[in-house]
């Protein structure tokens, strides 16, 4: 006598459960839209894509409890314009633009099919093909937008973005298996909601991995506004320079580091000449473009392990580690010369003066090498200024 295998779970609680965590995990992303204290691009769309899940899970759930219209077609349909919305999602999240007419002309040709081989030539087997074909092949594209992207949120840099890629090729293996399965196999040919180790599975793994990737996306929202707090913790938000107190962070850095490896380090003091005047005759909003000029143009002649930063109002402070005074005055020049060049035509012509010295070992405290730059600047405007002057002698670490 033949024993029938039972199990605990059947496709269909299986779908259903899949549909109420994707629910409960879309509700979850719709409150971080509203709970993040930045905004974060792609969050609504990432968003959307998760109650389309939730919509999708919940009409395959309910397979012949009510028509195939609403269950087969407008599921899968959900199912892909769920993916194609978390496509959307990255891409705005990432900065990129999406052409959203070649996505939505597959969707609308694979709910076509898909209806077809409901009403008109009704084929499980073709139907499973289109629908998993197109998600393994949504997801692997997703997964590659994110393997390629060159800038900080990419693969190893962010966790969200890390968990979001894995489980990306994790689905479009399944969704891959699932194809292939239907296509070649006669037992892969069983319906959705066929009793059976291989639909629990199927359904199962896409559970699982719709809510490890609306986990993805939420992990990724919270790494983005990490570092977004992050940066303007350090910044200055007008010129994008590094702002006091990472300056003095920084000096302090440089400070214990002379003192462990022997090497000096200098520090340069600079604003622009008669920059009231620029204010007055051009305006203020003029005034502030110069000093974003100025500190796009210092940051990009100075070393990368030199650090320029806003010290306050039009004065700015560059950290110039393992330089010793005469170094110091070489790149002192060089900026004196080139930092003013414009070539946005709207801002007016300016100079500025520089005051220069070094760290020494009599120094008591990081303030004492800044008042004495602070000495060489005042010195340097006293002499004229557009010019660069050295503060005190130097004295060998
Ligand atoms: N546009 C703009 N102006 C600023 C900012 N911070 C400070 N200032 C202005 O910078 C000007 C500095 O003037 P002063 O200290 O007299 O210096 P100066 O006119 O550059 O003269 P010297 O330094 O002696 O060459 C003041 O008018 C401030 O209002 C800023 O963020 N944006």
């Amino acid at each position: 006598m033949g024993t029938t295998a039972t199990y605990a779970l059947d496709p269909r609680t299986t779908v259903l459960i899949g549909g109420i965590t994707s629910g409960l995990m879309a509700l979850v992303l719709s409150l971080l839209t509203r709970a993040t204290p930045l905004p974060v691009p792609g969050l609504w769309t990432w968003t959307a894509g998760a109650w389309s899940v939730f919509g999708a899970m919940l009409l395959l759930g309910l397979r012949d409890w009510t028509s195939n219209l609403a269950t087969i077609t407008l599921g899968n349909g959900a199912l892909m314009l769920a993916y194609i919305l978390w496509l959307a999602g990255t891409h705005r999240h990432l900065g990129q633009r999406m052409r959203w007419w070649p996505w939505l002309t597959v969707w609308t040709l694979a709910t076509a099919l898909v209806s077809w081989f409901i009403f008109v030539e009704p084929s499980f087997r073709v139907r499973t093909v289109v629908v998993a074909g197109l998600c393994a092949y949504l997801n692997a594209h997703h997964a590659l937008v994110l393997l390629r992207h060159p800038r900080a949120e990419r693969f190893g840099q962010s966790i969200g973005v890390s968990l979001t890629t894995t489980w990306l090729l994790i689905l479009c293996a399944v969704y891959g298996i699932r194809a292939l399965h239907a296509a070649w196999f006669a037992q892969g040919n069983t319906g959705l909601l066929t009793q059976g180790a291989v639909q629990i599975i199927y359904t199962g793994c896409f559970t699982i991995c719709n809510l490890m990737l609306v986990i993805g996306y939420a992990t990724t929202a919270s790494d983005h506004v990490r570092a977004r707090i992050e940066d303007q913790a350090i910044h200055d938000p007008l010129t994008g320079g590094l702002n006091r107190q990472a300056l003095m962070d920084s000096l302090e850095r440089e400070r214990a580091r002379s003192a462990r490896t022997g090497q000096p380090f200098s520090v340069a003091m600079l604003d622009v000449d008669n920059f009231k005047k620029i204010n007055d005759s051009h305006g203020h909003p003029v005034g502030d473009r110069v000093l974003v000029h100025l500190c796009r143009r210092m940051s990009a002649l100075v070393r990368p392990n030199d650090v320029v930063a806003r010290y306050g109002g039009e004065e700015f402070v560059i950290v110039m580690p393992e330089t010793a005074l005469g170094a110091a005055l070489l790149a002192g020049q060089r900026i004196l010369k080139n930092a003013v060049q414009i070539d946005d035509q709207a801002l007016p012509p300016f100079t500025i003066s520089i005051g220069l010295a070094q760290w020494s070992s009599a120094d008591t405290s990081v303030d004492t090498v800044i008042a004495r730059a602070d000495a060489a600047l005042y010195a340097a405007k006293a002499n004229g200024r557009n010019r660069v002057e050295l503060g005190g002698s130097a004295i060998s670490v």
